[in-house]
């Protein structure tokens, strides 16, 4: 058997050795050499941070503790909770695709910790998470549009790299506002890969157990299990929208009309008026036409047709100077959804190895994914009649139904 020990040596031995192509990825590897991913001991991490004290955050896998290194290196520690029978799995999961991935748009690995405790070691991200500093703080005006902006380039330019650039072309799973952590220079930087799955080059989508947060998902995930890289380009327009406007998606409540922050933006937009969705701490700051530009293009990153959204490279030139006009979006959530949904899903092009089996899983764990974890227009189909006919719930389901976190367990 494969010890955590041995597992991590595997991996991460030959990732230091990574090669990287692009003179962007040369500089990172630079400083990569030096701060090459290691086993910590347990005593070591202790000390780093005073016993376990300073808590950043609660994640679906465990606490996240402040420490430093005694080299003076700030450090988050993300300790696996002893009671999370799905964390292990995310816990083995982030380390080995994390191991792997040197951008400057994602959080660095800096090692790991397997015994007595199992705790991975990254980067300190000094301003930390998105979502605290726009949702939960009166702060949120030190989110000026020039930062923001960059956050929204900075996570498309993370994002195609783990899509195309990266050694293994990797599905994140998990985009929102609370996974983007922002460095000293508000420069966003991609973390939490604990749901992340690697996908086959010559495969469109994948067909998968869900696994996602309310509000992001995007419908045909929620529903079939339908794993694509659209399903992350989804997620991306929402928190561009969420960026813009300062509102959560999941919690949008400001248009009785409006079902979503997704709906409110495309209502606003088709009447030509897309600026009155921007946060009013932006009034100053902001570049109308820039602001115009991205919540067209969080809307056409949000569209229900997954093959209409664009790719993280189109998104990427859309948003440089180069970018010319846009396509139009079509209107967000489950429009066409229903006539798709008529028949039951096919696993034909499943890279998964689904058995029959499996594929009844997946079609439970769907049901009770979506119907808690997506917002809006979305969890209007989610939790709808139609749903609970087709989809109904399992017991086997229903310890992941109380999972504050709303996560489900990835598949080995
Ligand atoms: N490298 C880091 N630097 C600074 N803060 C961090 C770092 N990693 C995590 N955090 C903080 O710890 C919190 C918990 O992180 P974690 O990724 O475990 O969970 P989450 O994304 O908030 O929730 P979930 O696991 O349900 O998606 C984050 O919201 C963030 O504020």
């Amino acid at each position: 058997m494969v010890t955590f020990k041995n597992f991590f040596l595997e991996l991460i031995k030959p990732c230091n050795s990574c090669h990287t192509s692009t003179p962007e990825d040369q500089d990172q590897k630079e400083v990569d050499v030096s701060q090459e991913q290691k086993i910590f001991t347990f005593q070591t991490l202790i000390s780093a941070t005073n016993n376990l004290e300073n808590k950043l955050g609660q994640g679906g896998f465990g606490p996240v503790f402040k420490g430093k290194l005694q080299d003076g290196r700030e450090i988050a520690v993300k300790k696996l909770s002893e009671t999370s029978k799905q964390g292990k799995r995310e816990f083995t999961n982030e380390a080995k695709l994390l191991a792997c991935i040197q951008h400057r748009n994602v959080v660095s690995l800096l090692g790991y910790c397997a015994f007595p405790e199992k705790l991975l070691v990254y980067e300190y991200v000094v301003n930390e998470s998105l979502d605290k500093l726009l949702f939960k703080s009166a702060k949120r005006d030190v989110l000026d549009w020039k930062r923001r902006y960059s956050i929204i380039v900075g996570v498309a330019q993370g994002l195609l790299y783990l899509h195309e650039d990266s050694r293994d072309r990797i599905i994140h799973r998990d985009i929102k506002a609370s996974n983007i952590l922002l460095d000293g220079r508000w420069r966003p930087k991609i973390a939490d890969f604990g749901m992340a799955r690697l996908y086959p080059e010559d495969k469109t989508h994948v067909n998968t157990r869900v696994a996602g947060t309310n509000g992001y998902m995007a419908p045909e995930y929620a529903l079939h299990g339908n794993l694509s890289v659209k399903a992350d380009v989804y997620s991306y327009g929402v928190v561009v929208l969420e960026l813009i406007s300062g509102h959560k998606n999941s919690t949008f409540n400001l248009d009785p009309e409006c079902d979503n922050l997704l709906d409110w933006a495309y209502k606003l937009y088709a009447k030509g008026k897309s600026l009155e969705i921007m946060d009013s701490t932006l009034a100053t700051s902001a570049d109308p036409n820039q602001v115009a530009t991205c919540v067209q293009i969080g809307l056409l990153c949000t569209q229900s047709d997954p093959k209409l959204r664009p790719t993280m490279r189109q998104v990427v030139v859309m948003l440089s100077k180069n970018g010319g006009p846009l396509d139009e979006p079509t209107k967000p959530g489950y429009q066409g959804f229903k006539t798709r949904r008529t028949g039951r899903r096919s696993n034909s092009s499943s890279s998964t190895g689904n058995s029959s089996g499996t594929s009844s899983r997946t079609s439970r764990s769907t049901t009770m994914s979506a119907t808690r974890a997506v917002g809006g227009t979305a969890s209007m189909w989610a939790s709808s009649s139609y749903l609970r006919r087709h989809h109904p719930p399992s017991s086997s389901c229903a310890s992941s139904v109380s999972d504050p976190y709303g996560k489900r367990p990835i598949e080995g």
